[in-house]
C-alpha cells in the first residue's frame, strides 16, 4: 500500500538517527533494515521520537549550558585579573561560534525533519481518505447484497409455500389412485420442475451467503484497519503537536542565534574596551593605593602629633610647677632653664610636624582629586566612545601618514597653529569623519583635501542630520532595480558618517520579509486623507541592513500593496499618491522633526508638493525636500483630475510652472512637480544630469530642468561594498581576492558545470550580461554580442527577464536555440544568488545601453573583476574608461568603450577585449586593478551631505534673517 513506502523511503535517513539514539541499549537498526508494513507504522513513530528528542537535546540545551558558562565567564572576567578574563573571553567567543554552527545544522536538521514530517502526514491523510473511499464502496455493496438476500429469503419461502402445495397435490392425487396414466405424467413434469426452480434458487441463496459472508468478513478486515488508521489519527495529532513544539523551538533558536550573532560581534568590541578598562583600573587602584598610604601617614603623624602635645601640655604643667618653687631654689632655675628649652624644642617639632601632616592631608586631597579627574575623564571617554566610536579598522600607517600629512601643511603655513592641534587631536582619537575626508579627498588636488579637512575643523562637534527617505524600493527586502540599491546604500553611508537616517516604505505583501528583522506593527492607527475620506493605515516597524524602517499598510478597499507586486498596475498613480501622503501623515503624526526628506522616483515625489501645500503650514515644517530621479523614462504623467485624489489643488498645481506636464497640458507631470517643489534635485551621474538637460535626453523635461538648473546635481552612485565583495560572498563557490585570484577560475568552472557549457579549453573567455531586458539596456545589441562572442571563441552567459512580452518572447526563443549548446546559455528570469556566480565567474561583463542614468552592474562586475564592455553614456561614461584611450590617465583605465548603438560600434569595443584577454598576464593585471577601485558609497554620500548640509544652513540663515 502507499502508505508503506513514503515511510520506508526515509528509512535510510532515519535509519542513522535510529543507529546513535538506540546504541547505548544495544537495539539499534542498520541503516537499511527492511522493516514489514504494521511494524512500520510503530517503527517510524518511534523513530520519529527518537530524532525529536536527540535534535532537541542537541539544539535546545547546549545553548543554555553555554550560557550559563557565558555567565561565570563574565562574573569572572570582572572579579579576577584581565588576562584571565582575556582568555575567558575568547573561550566564550569560540564557543559561541561554536553554538551558532551547531544552532544552524540543528535548525537545517529540524527543517528537514519538519519537511518530511509534513510529507509522511500528507500521505497518510492521501490513504485515510482512498480507505475511507473503499469503505463507503464495500458498505453500499453491502446493503445492495442484503437486499439481495432478502428478496432471496422471501423466494425461499414463496418456493417453501409451493412446496407444500405440491406435497398436498401429491396426497390429492394418490388419493385418487387409478384415475388415468395422462395425470400422473402431469404431477411428475409438474413436481419436475418445481424441484428444478428449488434446487436453483438454493444455490444461488448459498451463493449469496457465502458472498455475503466473504463481505462480511472484508468489512471486518476493513474495520480493523479503519482502527489502525484512527490509530495513524492520533499519530498524527501527535505529530502534529510535535510539528508545533518543534517550531516553536526553531523559532526560540532563530532568536537565540540572532543574539548570539550579535553578541559575538559586540564580544570582540568588549575585549578591547574592557582591556582598556583593566589598564585603567589598575591605574586607579595603584592612585588609590599611594592615597590610603599618605592617609595613613597622616593619621599617625596626628597621633604624634597628639601625643607630643599631651607631653607639652604635661611640660607646663611641671613648669609652673617649677616657677612656684624657682624663687626658692637655685637649682629650679636652671632645671627651669632646661626645660624652657626642651619646651622651645618639642614646639618646633610641633610645628614641624604640623606642617608634615598638612603636606600629607594635601597630598591626599590631591590624589583623591586625581582619582576624581582620572574617573571623570573615564566617564567622559566612555560616553564619547559611545557616541563617536573610533575608526578601529584602519591600519596605524594609516593614522601616521595622516598625522605627516597634517605636519607637513602646518610647517608649510597652509593651516594654522590652532586648525593642526585640532586635526592631530582627532587623528589620534582614529576619529571616523577625518578617516571619511581622507578617502573623498584621494582623487582631489591638494587645495581641495586641505579645504575638506578644514572643514571638519569648524564644526569638530557638529550634531548629524536627521534624515528620512520615502521610498517605494529598498534593497534587498523589496527591489526591482538600481532605486533599491541606492536607498539602502546611500541610508547606510549616511548612518556611518553619524546622520540619523530613517526609512518610510509600503508593506508589501510580496516583500522578503526573512530579512525584516525584528519586524512589529505598533500599536497606533495613522489616519490620511484620500479621495475625500479618512482611511486607516497600520504602521510596522522593523530593521533592514542596520537601518530602521516603517512599513505602512494600508486598509483601503483597493488592497494597494497586496498585488504580488511592487510595480505595474493600473492603479500605480493612486497607489503611491496615497502612500506618499501617508507617509507625511505618519512623520507628522509622529512629532518628527526631520532636517532632509528625502524622496524617489516619481512614485514619491508627490511628496514635495504635499509637504509645501498641506504639511509645512500643518507643523511638519522642519524639513528641506531633496528629489533623486533615478530614470527620466518614468515620470508618472496622469490626467490632471487624478490628482485630487490625494488632496491637492489641481487648479494650483496644473500650470506650466508648476506640475502640468510639458507635452500634454490636460496631464500632471510628478517628477515635474518634485523638481519644482524640492529645495535639492539629484539624478544618480554628472553625465545623465548633462544629458537629461538637453532636448534628447530630457524626455520633455530639459525645460524645466533646466530653468532649476542651480539646485540640479548629478552623483554618482556607489555600490554597496559589504553585500558585493568577492572575499566574503557566501553565495560563490569559492571566495577570492584581488591578491589571490585562483577562486575566480573555480567560480569559472563551477558555473560552466551548472549551466553545462563546455569546460575544454580553460582559456576560453567568458561573457556575461545581467540585466533588465528593456530597449534601454540595448537589447539587440546584446542579442548581437551572443552571436559575436562565440564567433570570436568565447562563451556567453545572459541572465535577464523582460517586462515587455515580445522582448522576452524574442529571447526565449534564442533560449530555446542555445538551450543544448556548449557555448551560450540564456537565463530568462530574475535569479539573485546566479547573478553573484555570474559576476564572479565572468572575464568581461557587457552593458551596451542606449542610455544608463547610473548603471550598478558595471561596478559590481569590475568588484568581481569582471572587465566592463561598455557604451559611453550617463554613469557607463562616468565609471568605465577605455584601455586605449589616450586622453585619460593610465591609473584611470579600466575597461572597453564605445561610442555609437550599433552593432559596428560594439563590435570594436568587444573585438578588442578578447584580443587583450589573450594576453593572461597583463589581462590579470588588469583584473587586480579594477578589483581594487573604491567604488563604495562613501564619496557619493559624502556629495550628499554637502549637499544636504548647505541647503540646511541656507534655510537656517534664512530663518534667523526673518
Ligand atoms: N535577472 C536578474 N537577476 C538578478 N539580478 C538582476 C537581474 N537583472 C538585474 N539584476 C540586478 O539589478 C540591478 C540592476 O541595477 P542597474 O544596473 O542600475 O539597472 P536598472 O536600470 O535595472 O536599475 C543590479 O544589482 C543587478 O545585479
Amino acid at each position: 500500500m502507499a502508505y508503506l513506502f513514503g515511510p520506508k523511503l526515509h528509512l535510510q535517513w532515519f535509519g542513522m538517527v535510529l543507529v546513535g539514539a538506540t546504541s547505548s541499549s544495544g537495539k539499534g537498526l542498520a541503516p537499511n533494515h527492511e522493516v514489514s508494513g504494521l511494524d512500520w507504522a510503530y517503527l517510524s513513530k518511534g523513530v520519529e521520537i527518537m530524532l525529536i528528542r536527540s535534535i532537541l537535546e542537541k539544539i535546545v540545551y547546549r545553548p543554555l549550558e553555554i550560557d550559563a558558562t557565558y555567565f561565570l565567564s563574565t562574573l569572572h572576567i570582572k572579579s579576577t585579573d584581565a588576562d584571565y578574563g582575556e582568555q575567558l573571553s575568547s573561550v566564550h567567543l569560540q564557543d559561541l561560534i561554536g553554538m551558532i554552527r551547531n544552532a544552524e545544522k540543528n535548525i537545517l536538521l529540524l527543517n528537514q525533519a519538519r519537511v518530511r514530517a509534513l510529507q509522511d502526514l500528507e500521505m497518510i491523510l492521501n490513504e485515510k481518505q482512498a480507505l475511507q473511499a473503499e469503505i463507503n464502496i464495500l458498505e453500499m455493496r453491502l446493503a445492495e447484497t442484503d437486499a439481495r438476500i432478502k428478496v432471496t429469503a422471501q423466494e425461499k419461502i414463496h418456493v417453501e409455500l409451493l412446496e407444500g402445495e405440491l406435497e398436498k397435490l401429491q396426497s390429492e392425487l394418490s388419493s385418487r389412485s387409478g384415475t388415468g396414466g395422462s395425470m400422473q405424467d402431469v404431477h411428475e413434469v409438474v413436481a419436475l420442475s418445481n424441484n428444478n426452480s428449488a434446487y436453483s434458487l438454493n444455490d444461488e441463496f448459498s451463493s449469496l451467503r457465502k458472498e455475503n459472508k466473504s463481505l462480511k468478513d472484508d468489512i471486518e478486515t476493513l474495520k480493523v484497519k479503519l482502527s489502525d488508521i484512527n490509530g495513524t489519527d492520533e499519530r498524527v495529532l501527535m505529530l502534529e503537536k510535535e510539528r508545533s513544539f518543534l517550531e516553536s523551538a526553531l523559532k526560540e533558536l532563530e532568536t537565540k542565534l540572532a543574539v548570539s550573532q550579535e553578541d559575538v560581534s559586540k564580544l570582540s568590541a568588549l575585549k578591547l574596551e574592557c582591556k582598556n578598562l583593566w589598564e585603567k583600573v589598575e591605574h586607579l587602584q595603584a592612585l588609590l593605593d599611594k592615597a590610603t598610604k599618605q592617609a595613613d601617614q597622616a593619621i599617625s603623624v596626628l597621633q604624634q602629633n597628639q601625643e607630643l602635645r599631651k607631653k607639652v601640655d604635661k611640660l607646663e604643667e611641671s613648669l609652673e610647677e617649677a616657677n612656684v618653687y624657682k624663687s626658692s631654689s637655685e637649682k629650679l632655675q636652671q632645671y627651669n632653664e632646661l626645660m624652657q628649652q626642651k619646651i622651645k624644642l618639642l614646639e618646633e617639632r610641633l610645628e614641624r610636624s604640623d606642617e608634615d601632616i598638612h603636606s600629607c592631608v594635601q597630598l591626599y586631597q590631591e590624589s583623591v582629586k586625581e582619582f576624581q579627574d582620572t574617573l571623570d575623564n573615564l566617564k567622559e571617554e566612555s560616553k564619547k566612545r559611545a557616541l563617536d566610536d573610533p575608526v578601529d579598522d584602519m591600519p596605524w600607517e594609516f593614522w601616521s601618514r595622516l598625522l605627516l600629512m597634517i605636519d607637513g601643511w602646518f610647517f608649510e603655513k597652509k593651516i594654522s597653529t590652532n586648525e593642526a592641534k585640532l586635526l592631530r587631536e582627532m587623528v589620534w582619537k582614529r576619529d571616523g569623519r577625518i578617516c571619511d575626508a581622507y578617502m573623498s579627498c584621494k582623487e582631489k588636488n591638494e587645495r581641495e583635501a586641505i579645504a575638506t579637512f578644514l572643514r571638519l575643523t569648524s564644526s569638530p562637534t557638529r550634531a548629524g542630520l536627521h534624515i528620512i527617505h520615502i521610498a517605494a524600493e529598498m534593497a534587498p527586502v523589496a527591489k526591482v532595480g538600481g532605486l533599491g540599491d541606492v536607498v539602502t546604500g546611500l541610508g547606510k553611508a549616511l548612518q556611518r558618517k553619524g546622520h540619523l537616517v530613517e526609512i518610510v516604505l509600503p508593506k508589501y505583501d510580496c516583500m522578503q520579509y526573512e530579512r525584516i528583522r525584528d519586524l512589529r506593527a505598533l500599536d497606533v492607527v495613522v489616519e490620511s486623507y484620500f479621495d475625500g475620506r479618512l482611511f486607516k493605515n497600520k504602521v510596522w516597524v522593523g530593521i533592514v541592513e542596520g537601518l530602521p524602517v516603517y512599513f505602512i499598510e494600508p486598509h483601503h478597499p483597493g488592497n494597494f500593496f497586496w498585488r504580488g507586486e511592487v510595480y505595474g498596475e493600473h492603479d500605480d498613480f493612486k497607489r503611491f499618491s496615497f502612500f506618499s501622503r501617508a507617509a507625511l501623515e505618519l512623520l507628522l503624526q509622529a512629532g518628527k522633526k526631520p532636517d532632509i526628506i528625502h524622496c524617489h522616483d516619481w512614485q514619491t515625489s508627490f511628496v514635495a508638493p504635499l509637504y509645501w501645500d498641506l504639511y509645512a503650514p500643518k507643523g511638519l515644517n522642519s524639513a528641506r525636500i531633496c528629489f533623486t530621479c533615478h530614470n527620466f523614462e518614468y515620470q508618472g504623467s496622469a490626467p490632471a483630475s487624478d490628482l485630487t485624489s490625494c488632496g491637492l489643488d489641481v487648479h494650483q498645481l496644473n500650470r506650466p510652472d508648476r506640475m502640468q506636464d510639458n507635452l500634454a497640458h490636460d496631464r500632471v507631470n510628478p517628477v515635474k512637480g518634485a523638481i519644482v517643489f524640492s529645495n535639492i534635485v539629484t539624478t544618480v551621474s554628472p553625465t545623465y544630469a548633462q544629458e537629461v538637460q538637453t532636448a534628447e535626453g530630457g524626455r520633455g523635461l530639459h525645460v524645466t530642468l533646466n530653468s532649476h538648473s542651480k539646485k540640479f546635481v548629478g552623483i554618482l552612485n556607489g555600490i554597496d561594498t559589504d553585500a558585493w565583495n568577492p572575499a566574503t560572498d557566501t553565495l560563490l563557490k569559492v571566495q577570492y581576492n584581488a591578491n589571490d585570484l585562483q577562486g575566480k577560475a573555480e567560480n569559472k568552472e563551477a558555473l560552466k558545470k551548472l549551466l553545462r557549457l563546455s569546460s575544454a579549453d580553460v582559456k576560453q573567455p567568458l561573457v556575461g550580461c545581467i540585466t533588465r531586458l528593456v530597449p534601454q539596456k540595448g537589447v539587440h545589441l546584446i542579442r548581437h554580442a551572443i552571436y559575436r562572442t562565440m564567433e570570436l571563441g568565447g562563451q556567453f552567459v545572459l541572465l535577464g527577464s523582460s517586462p515587455v512580452p515580445h522582448i522576452q518572447r524574442e529571447f526565449e526563443d534564442i533560449a530555446n536555440h542555445f538551450q543544448n549548446h556548449e557555448h551560450a546559455r540564456l537565463l530568462l528570469k530574475y535569479d539573485e544568488a546566479l547573478s553573484h556566480l555570474i559576476y564572479a565567474a565572468s572575464d568581461m561583463f557587457i552593458i551596451p545601453s542606449i542610455f544608463e542614468p547610473c548603471g550598478l552592474t558595471q561596478m559590481i562586475a569590475m568588484r568581481y573583476g569582471s572587465i566592463p564592455i561598455a557604451r559611453k553614456t550617463g554613469g557607463l561614461n562616468d565609471s568605465v574608461f577605455d584601455i586605449d584611450d589616450n586622453t585619460i590617465p593610465t591609473q584611470f583605465r579600466n575597461g572597453f568603450t564605445f561610442l555609437t548603438p550599433d552593432e559596428q560600434g560594439l563590435n570594436g569595443a568587444l573585438d578588442r577585449a578578447l584580443g587583450h584577454y589573450v594576453n593572461s598576464q597583463s589581462w590579470q593585471q588588469l583584473v587586480q586593478k579594477v578589483m581594487r577601485i573604491d567604488l563604495s558609497w562613501d564619496s557619493s554620500a559624502l556629495q550628499y551631505e554637502e549637499l544636504y548640509e548647505k541647503s540646511v544652513a541656507r534655510a537656517r540663515a534664512t530663518a534667523t534673517r526673518n
